[in-house]
């Protein structure tokens, strides 16, 4: 399997700057966030110009706003560049051209003109009275203001302090009836609308862009431009809606989400945020903002700051973040803080009871009302005491139990700058050369239950650890998995007290018929499935074991005294002709025959497992399925070690982390934990389109549609906004098997699937590649890629990534992780394309991977 990652299109050319003279249609070099977009250009025959959809020039955008604009795009490394629109050409192999993003003829037109006729649009007057629009006026939606023009000039970052902007809240009337769109009037509740920040006025996805204009402070309409937007909504600030995603291209959702949350007009007044009971000034405010991991959602209120640890929270309550420590805001800490009642201090901080328990479940030794004082980098010691008694994050459950708390965790901006780093200064060379660069790159691994994540999970483990798994572990290992083969056993004795009272029935029917014909019965009440009484007692009392859901009770002391009984019963005729009709024994999963085969070998104590064994057994990671696992790749044959890049991926650490869908909360709650991953792969097994489950309301539903709901609701997470994703499709080789015989569309889902094959197509266990027909399984397979990348498109407007995946063999899980390796390398290598909706029927040239 080779990774390809590819474009359907060609770019025609990297530009390097325009000709003198020329504005459009020449996209011009961009930097945002420091990073240069080479998507351009190609020189177009005034004939096939299009009209170009372009945003607010940053100069204007800078010219309108105080230093706090400027200083938060210095922040980002966009000042002292040429910054323009980030329009992008991205010329088709066909000839054609296509701008990025806003795809209406009239948006193109009005943003066009508007670059061309800024200046004269500066000058109208933009205060449409309630969104009283029409086609001629269009011109005007557009223009982007600096201010409003009723405002006096005098807002300059120098008076900021003097005069903060006044809270004005400016109101809109509706026109229309409730729920349709404040300027074409149409649309219900149902219709995707943005909201002006400001008035709240509410637009469809065909009036947004006209009634909002360029956008230079960010979601406002046209009129509420220069106006303090509504408090309700700062929580808001700087996140995007789908809505606009679809409509402006990704360099121009950043651009006025940037403007959104830096635009002077919509910053916080200092004064109203109070920090240790000292209101903030306006430095201060600006030091809180822009510091590596500000507050989030920062409101006005009161509250305390841990200036050493970085705890962060509301006045009188628990801490709500970690924040940069060491920030020159506020006044000091008061012990009263939190309304702490514990006697146990932080910092001179009195914490709070759920602090003390997430102390003491993290291991801190908290008797005798010690005050600690704990560092940045979660390391704590007794005030006083010069020796460092451990570190709060150090134990992999702390996190979770925090989450459980609702307490915070540090996040991956204080991993990179705080405590991760001040590792790296401990370590010693030799460590730290190991750890290649220090940083360990996250990949979460998550599925729909049984999708194949802990196999996945446990083949990494297999694959790149030298130890996959410790004495301990085996030992519990061992447990499970003899236990798994007693519940096999019990389930494959109740397929045969089933298959025995049928046969019995049948023998009743059939002796009935010869009762009547005068002949007598030649048989008594036995049948093949038949056992003695020994066996039956041992049948009824493991069935009754389970049932009970004691049967890990009865271990290791089982495995002693039952063993020569397992022998007797495998060896028992009535088990084996049960076990020949395994596969109409639904409880019994696949797996079992592997486990149950040698079941007499396992049931003994002496039995040690084996990888594979422990790579087949279900239930080996922990009840909430949370476990992480650092690795790196390693290095590729001999004769490639000379290659440096080679040498710097094997350097490159990796943490998979995989948790259980069960231990992510309702509706995925917990998923805030996992902001610091650079990747998210998501299993889904395929061989499910035909298997159904309960889903949250009891009822019988496809086990597709219920991995499909899991995948929307990860994808759609907050914490995973522009976060990329590996689809992991598994089980192909059940899948190869079953859609012989099982149609597709037993999932309604895939009920447009309907494959043209040719006649010499190879089997489906024949995907060797070497007939150019493809089989159907690799032709269904190709088309779930494709409908789940067109459902990940229309969520998040950015590109999925797929590997078709054999979970239980070793190469191809060593293949979709590489894949993954790969995604995360081009994440920090690729220029900022935003791709159009057509690369994603491309999906094997772009991102996929099998
Ligand atoms: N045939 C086949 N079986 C697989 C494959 N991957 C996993 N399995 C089996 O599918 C079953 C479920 O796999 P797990 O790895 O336990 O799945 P999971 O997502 O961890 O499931 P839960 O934690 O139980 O929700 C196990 O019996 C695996 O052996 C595969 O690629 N092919
Ligand atoms: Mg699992």
């Amino acid at each position: 399997m080779t990774a390809v990652k590819g474009m359907q299109y060609s770019i025609a050319a990297e530009y390097t700057g325009p000709p003198p003279g020329y504005d459009l249609p020449y996209a011009v070099p961009i930097t945002v966030d420091g990073i240069p977009v080479s998507a351009v250009v190609t020189e177009l025959s005034s004939s096939d110009t299009p009209s170009l959809p372009v945003s607010q020039p940053l100069s204007e955008l800078k010219s309108t706003s105080s230093s706090s604009l400027a200083m938060a795009f210095d922040r980002s490394n966009v000042s002292g560049r040429t910054t323009v629109s980030p329009t992008s050409v991205i010329a088709f192999e066909d000839g054609a051209c296509e701008s990025n993003g806003v795809s209406e003829s009239s948006s193109c037109e009005l943003s066009s003109k508007h670059s061309r006729d800024s200046s004269t649009m500066r000058n109208s007057n933009f205060e449409k009275e309630s969104f009283d629009f029409n086609d001629s006026t269009l011109s005007s939606d557009y223009a982007s203001f600096s201010k409003n023009n009723n405002e006096p000039d005098d807002s300059d970052s120098e008076n900021y302090n003097c005069k903060p902007v006044e809270p004005v809240k400016r109101e809109t009337i509706r026109k229309g009836k409730k729920g349709s769109c404040y300027r074409c009037l149409k649309g219900n509740r149902l219709t995707e609308k943005e909201t002006c920040l400001v008035c709240d006025a509410k637009f469809c996805g065909n009036c947004v862009l006209r009634a909002m204009g360029s956008m230079p402070e960010g979601r406002k309409c046209v009129g509420c431009i220069g106006y303090p937007i509504n408090e309700s909504k700062r929580g808001s600030l700087g996140k995007c809606s789908r809505l606009l995603k679809r409509l402006l291209n990704r360099l121009e959702v950043r651009q006025v989400m940037k403007a959104e949350r830096f635009c002077e007009v919509n910053q916080l007044p200092p004064d109203c945020v109070c920090v240790n009971g000292n209101p903030l000034s306006f430095e201060e405010l600006v030091t809180l903002q822009n510091c590596s991991n500000p507050p989030n959602k920062l409101k006005p209120g009161n509250y305390w700051y841990d200036k050493v640890s970085g705890f962060w929270g509301k006045e009188g309550q628990k801490p709500c973040s970690i924040i940069s420590p060491h920030l020159n805001v506020g006044g000091p800490i008061k012990q009263d803080a939190s309304n702490g009642n514990t006697q146990v201090f932080i910092n001179g901080r009195e914490i709070t009871k759920v602090e003390l328990r997430m102390l003491q479940l993290a291991g801190v030794q908290c008797a005798g009302n010690p005050h600690f004082w704990v560092n940045e980098d979660g390391s704590y010691q007794e005030e006083g005491q010069k020796n460092t008694r451990g570190y709060i994050w150090g134990k992999a459950g702390t996190k979770l139990v925090c989450a459980f708390l609702s307490l915070p965790v540090p996040s991956r901006y204080s991993t990179s700058c705080g405590f991760l780093s001040c590792n790296v200064v401990t370590r010693t060379a030799p460590d730290y050369i190991e750890h290649g660069n220090g940083i360990v790159h996250k990949l979460l691994l998550v599925g729909y239950s049984g999708s194949g994540t802990s196999t996945i999970f446990k083949q990494a483990k297999i694959l790149y650890k030298s130890t996959p798994f410790s004495e301990d572990e085996r030992g519990n290992i061992k447990l499970t998995i003899q236990i798994n083969v007693y519940a096999y056993l019990g389930i494959l004795l109740e397929g045969r007290e089933r298959f025995e009272e049928e046969s019995l029935g049948n023998l009743k029917k059939s002796q009935s018929l010869l009762h009547t014909t005068g002949t007598s019965p030649k048989h008594g009440d036995k049948t093949i499935y038949s056992i003695g009484t020994r066996l039956k007692a041992f049948s009824d009392w493991l069935l009754k074991t389970m049932v009970s859901g004691k049967l890990d009770a009865i271990f290791p002391a089982a495995t002693r005294e039952y063993a020569p009984l397992i022998e007797e019963l495998w060896n028992d005729s009535a088990i084996k002709a049960t076990y020949e009709r395994r596969n109409e024994i639904e409880m019994l999963p696949s797996v079992a025959s592997y486990f149950l085969e040698r079941a007499v070998q396992i049931l003994r104590t002496d039995y040690e497992p084996s990888d594979l064994d422990i790579l087949y057994a279900e239930g080996v990671t922990s009840s909430n399925g949370l476990a992480s696992v650092e690795f790196s790749f390693p290095q590729s044959a001999p004769e490639e070690t000379g290659d440096t890049a080679d040498l710097l991926d094997s350097l490159a650490r990796y943490e998979l982390i995989t948790i259980h869908a069960r231990g992510l909360g309702d509706n995925c709650k917990w998923l805030e934990m996992f902001e610091d991953v650079g990747l998210v792969i998501f299993c889904v097994s395929l061989s499910d389109y035909n298997q159904f489950s309960t889903d949250g309301n009891g009822r019988l539903t496809n086990k597709m549609i219920l991995s499909r709901k899991l995948f929307e609701t990860i994808v759609t997470h907050p914490t995973f906004e522009q976060m990329d994703f590996l689809l992991i499709l598994n089980k192909m080789d059940e899948f190869e098997e079953k859609i012989e015989h099982a149609p597709l569309t037993q999932c309604d889902w895939f009920s447009d699937f309907h494959p043209v094959l040719s006649h010499n197509r190879p089997s489906s266990n024949n995907s060797s590649g070497i007939n150019n027909n493809p089989s159907l399984s690799q032709l269904a397979s190709h088309y779930i890629a494709v409908k789940f990348k067109r459902l990940y498109s229309s969520l998040t407007g950015q590109t999925l990534y797929v590997s078709l995946v054999k979970g239980l063999e070793p190469d191809s899980v060593d293949a979709a992780l590489k894949y993954g390796k790969e995604i995360l390398k081009w994440n920090n290598e690729k220029p900022n394309f935003s791709l159009s909706d057509d690369s994603m029927h491309s999906i094997e040239a772009s991102s996929f991977s099998h």
